[in-house]
């Protein structure tokens, strides 16, 4: 092949993977490559396009806004296109970028430093003082439309009620999810058996992309606002638009600088690249925007990125050290993850001395030896992991490290589900750990909610043989002269732990379910099953077919729950757990009838409303005799249908021919 052959395939090689990488990251939200490696990509294929301009694509990943639109959403088009920016790693072509803004301009301007937020960009527009649409950036043209998910957004301001703003104007900013969250939700999804996320960006790109704004508003997504737009030219700078958008009631972060020169930039970065991980969200960067408005007309733009600003993005820090062991932890569900310890190392910023190995097949995908060299990162994800191995440090004869086939705290043999990566530990009642934690969980803030039994205190009591089931904490009152034996443990404590377990009675079934820790129940999951089965029984005599028709509830669920109640010991628990009086009945609302002017009719609510919240709705038609139904079937008489609605139950709804009604024409029914 000749070198321009060659090249041509190269070109054609790349510019596939790229866009395959951008389908990943713009609408799966699911990336399989790092920020870094992917814009090493694209600066090879710019290079070979310049090169060989005659095999140059218009569509090429080098020139097109990376995003693309959706058919979920309504298509806008934006006002102002929403272009993405130049970047880079490196000291040198920034200095180099100075150097290009001072050939055009000269020398008299200023820079504004921005933290570079890693999560989506959204472009809001406001009339009047009021949020009229928000937009993705899309393909840069055109994005869509999901103002119903921003208005979820309590630091979007829906109104404003002061300031001197301009009748119509655009904002745009970054949506983003902080860490904390992000952890707190992932693990609830983990549990649940969802897809866990890699970094909250991937969490918040993917949360605006659901169509129940619902469920959006239950994840707690923050926006910085960084751009103004508007026809008349009310300032001069960008840092005066900025000023002025805080004082307007809009987010604005206070770590912005203005910079007289490039050197001052340069301290800027320096400066957060060590402080980022103090912050309470992530960043990827810095931004340095060129200051003045008509300095940036004149600097123009390309067809993708302003040529006035640019992004310097921070590698993920990646340091050598030495595996010393791997070890393997059982959760609550038997499920086995593998841990390996590292000989501990500064990170940014942090020691670290152990990292996640996900599961069996990571190991193998490594080719990790014992007492192999292993290079860490700790990108945007708060547990570090290891990327690869270094081969030439591999002492010779190390043995590959080989996956336990036994679990390490019980001997029982471990299992594979088909298509699942974890191995699990099937002994789930005899299995220590799995006890433990599954004690824990039950009395975890999520689930029962009980005071003064802490997961140490559970520890011991098992170890104690106080405890051995869950049932065993509501006989813990007969035990108060062993537990008064116990360290640390005085009177007052008992009497705050007992009053605790006492009151967890009246915690409501949905919660004693979550509480059971079965696989894949998360807490969504058991409001979703009580709301329809309503009691225990029914639900266990619930068969697959009749599981599956559930909202939200699929095979693997169902299968988890009919194998979890099959299980003698299970059902002897919860039996148990009934006759101490706790809840396995769901607790209906006493409805006061008002009219019956729906009596006999049944109702499905979906979407959001301006007027009321789904709850009050469903109040409504209880009230005057109607029946809520939790999924569409031929039974059903009307879809009340509000905003942003799934388009899956759309189509069902329409399938069946059944009517769909707005919030408006059912109170005309009443
Ligand atoms: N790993 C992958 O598979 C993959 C795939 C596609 C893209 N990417 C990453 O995404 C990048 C391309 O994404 P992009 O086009 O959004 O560019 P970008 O994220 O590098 O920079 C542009 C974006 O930065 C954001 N931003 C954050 N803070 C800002 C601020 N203060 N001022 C202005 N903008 C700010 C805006 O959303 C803007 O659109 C690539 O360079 C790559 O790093 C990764
Ligand atoms: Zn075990």
């Amino acid at each position: 092949m000749s070198a321009v052959q060659q090249a041509k395939q190269l070109i054609d090689t790349l510019t596939t993977e790229l866009r395959q990488h951008n389908y990943n990251y713009y609408v799966l939200a699911q990336p399989s490559i790092s920020d870094y490696d992917f814009d090493k990509k694209l600066e090879q294929l710019a290079t070979l396009e310049k090169q060989h301009p005659e095999f140059a694509d218009p569509d090429s990943p080098t020139q097109l806004v990376g995003g693309e639109i959706t058919k979920e959403f309504k298509t806008v088009k934006h006002r102002w296109p929403m272009l993405s920016l130049g970047n880079t790693y490196n000291e040198q072509e920034l200095l180099d970028f100075d150097q290009r803004i001072r050939k055009a301009i000269g020398d008299n301007f200023e820079y504004v430093c921005e933290l570079k937020f890693d999560g989506l960009s959204m472009s809001m527009t406001y009339e009047n003082g009021k949020l009229v649409r928000a937009v993705t950036r899309g393909n840069g043209v055109e994005g869509d439309e999901v103002t119903t998910n921003v208005r979820t957004i309590h630091s979007v301001p829906k109104k404003l009620d002061h300031g001197n703003y301009p009748d119509l104007f655009e904002i745009r900013g970054e949506v983003f999810m902080h860490r904390k969250a992000f952890e707190r939700l992932n693990d609830d999804r983990i549990e649940s058996g969802e897809v866990a996320y890699a970094n909250p960006r991937n969490f918040a790109s993917g949360t605006m992309k659901l169509q129940d704004s619902g469920e959006v508003a239950k994840r707690p997504l923050d926006c910085f606002l960084y751009f103004l737009y508007t026809e008349k030219v009310l300032f001069k700078t960008h840092w005066e638009s900025l000023q002025a958008a805080k004082s307007w009631g809009f987010h604005v972060s206070e770590h912005s600088k203005l910079c007289g020169t490039i050197t001052e930039v340069l301290d800027f970065i320096n400066y957060w690249e060590e402080k980022r991980f103090g912050l309470s969200f992530d960043i990827d960067g810095i931004v340095i925007k060129v200051n003045n408005y008509s300095q940036q007309e004149e600097l123009g733009f390309t067809a993708k990125v302003p040529r006035w600003a640019i992004a310097y993005k921070y590698k993920a820090e990646q340091v050598e050290t030495v595996l010393e062991s791997v070890v393997y932890n059982v959760g609550r569900t038997g499920a086995v993850t593998p841990v390996a310890n590292l000989k501990p190392i500064q990170l940014a910023g942090t020691t670290v001395k152990r990292a996640t190995l996900h599961n069996a097949n990571q190991i193998l995908l490594l080719d990790l030896h014992e007492g192999d060299s292993v290079y860490v990162e700790k990108g945007g994800e708060i547990i570090p992991k290891i990327i690869s191995v270094n081969p030439a440090k591999r002492k010779p004869g190390a043995p590959a490290i080989e996956y336990i086939t036994h679990c390490p705290a019980c001997g029982t043999l471990l299992e594979r589900k088909e298509g699942e990566a974890a191995f699990y530990c099937p002994n789930d009642e005899g299995c220590p750990p799995q006890i433990v934690s599954k004690m824990q969980h039950f009395v975890g803030r999520k689930a029962m909610n009980i005071d003064g039994l802490g997961d140490e205190t559970i520890e011991t009591m098992y170890q104690k043989d106080f405890l051995a089931h869950i049932s065993d904490i509501y006989d813990l009152h007969l035990h108060y002269d062993e537990l008064k034996t116990m360290d640390r443990f005085g009177e007052k404590s008992i009497r705050n732990m007992l009053d605790g377990i006492e009151k967890s009675k009246q915690m409501p079934f949905e919660k004693v379910l979550f509480g059971l820790g079965i696989r894949y129940i998360g807490e969504t999951v058991a409001k979703k099953l009580v709301a329809y089965f309503k009691t225990i029984e029914r639900l266990q005599a619930a068969s697959l077919e009749e599981l599956v028709a559930v909202d939200e509830i699929g095979e693997r669920i169902a299968q988890s729950l009919i194998e979890y109640f099959e299980g003698e010991k299970h059902r002897e628990e919860i039996t148990k757990l009934q006759s101490q009086g706790l809840q396995f009945v769901s607790e209906e609302k006493e409805v006061v009838l008002q009219s019956e002017s729906l009596s006999g009719k049944t109702f499905i609510i979906s979407g959001t409303f301006e007027k009321y919240s789904r709850d009050e709705l469903k109040d409504i038609i209880e009230q005057n005799g109607g029946k809520i139904l939790s999924s569409i079937s031929a039974k059903l008489n009307y879809l009340v249908a509000g905003d942003n609605m799934g388009p899956a139950k759309l189509e069902k709804a329409n399938k069946l021919n059944i009517p769909i009604i707005s919030d408006e024409e059912l109170l005309g029914m009443i």
